[in-house]
């Protein structure tokens, strides 16, 4: 019983003033990601959130805010409350029932498995079709979902005038948005961990 089970490690971020400890979570032995679960973090933060990326946004002049499940849900809403708009357009995951015709656009991601697809309800279409549109989410990392989201905005036609997360992860998410990469504001970024020479998660340079 002399092993001591690994200490939780956790890494600091400072987002538009509000200070968050997330905690590092394995995905591989030799890879890890500092987790913000948006849903976890209380209502203050959301509104904070939504408060500060609107902000930024605001200049691109929205009329419509799009996020796309699960966790770009919350940042939609609060986002678009702070906006003082109405409406938001959720693109879904999972298909369900009302959305057997949807549009459909394939992703993948980091984060979960498989291969995955993001759905706009056709009863949405005029929610964005012609309007200047800013899709919103909790963070981009890959930049796969982020990527599907505005091309089935576009799909659906759109203007895609601005896109906002909450946190920018490593730099991939650059080569996969390409020249759309110039339409991301964020309100902080995280780097990604790789183990140190005493076993430690520590940041990937460059990440
Ligand atoms: N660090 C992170 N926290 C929450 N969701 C993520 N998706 C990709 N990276 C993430």
């Amino acid at each position: 019983m002399d092993e001591q089970p690994a200490r939780r490690q956790t890494w600091s971020v400072d987002v538009a003033g509000f200070a968050l400890d997330l905690p590092i979570v394995p995905i591989t032995p030799d890879f890890a990601i500092s987790l913000m679960m948006v849903i976890d973090l209380g209502v203050r933060f959301g509104e904070h959130a939504g408060r500060e990326l609107a902000r930024k946004i605001a200049p691109l002049e929205p009329e419509i805010i799009v996020g796309p499940a699960t966790l770009g849900i919350p940042v939609a809403i609060e986002t678009t409350r702070s906006l003082g708009l109405d409406q938001y357009v959720v693109l879904q995951k999972s298909p369900k029932l009302h959305l057997a015709d949807a549009l459909e656009q394939k992703l993948t991601s980091i984060t979960s498995k498989g291969e995955q697809r993001l759905l706009l309800d056709r009863e949405a279409i005029p929610l964005v079709a012609g309007r200047r549109v800013v899709v919103v989410d909790d963070v981009v990392a890959s930049g796969g979902s982020l990527k599907a989201a505005l091309d089935l905005v576009r799909r659906a036609g759109g203007n895609v005038v601005g896109a906002g997360v909450i946190l920018t992860e490593a730099q991939d998410w650059r080569t996969m948005l390409g020249p759309d990469a110039g339409l991301l504001v964020s309100l902080a970024h995280i780097p990604q961990f790789a183990p140190g020479p005493d076993g430690a998660w520590e940041p990937i340079p460059g990440s």
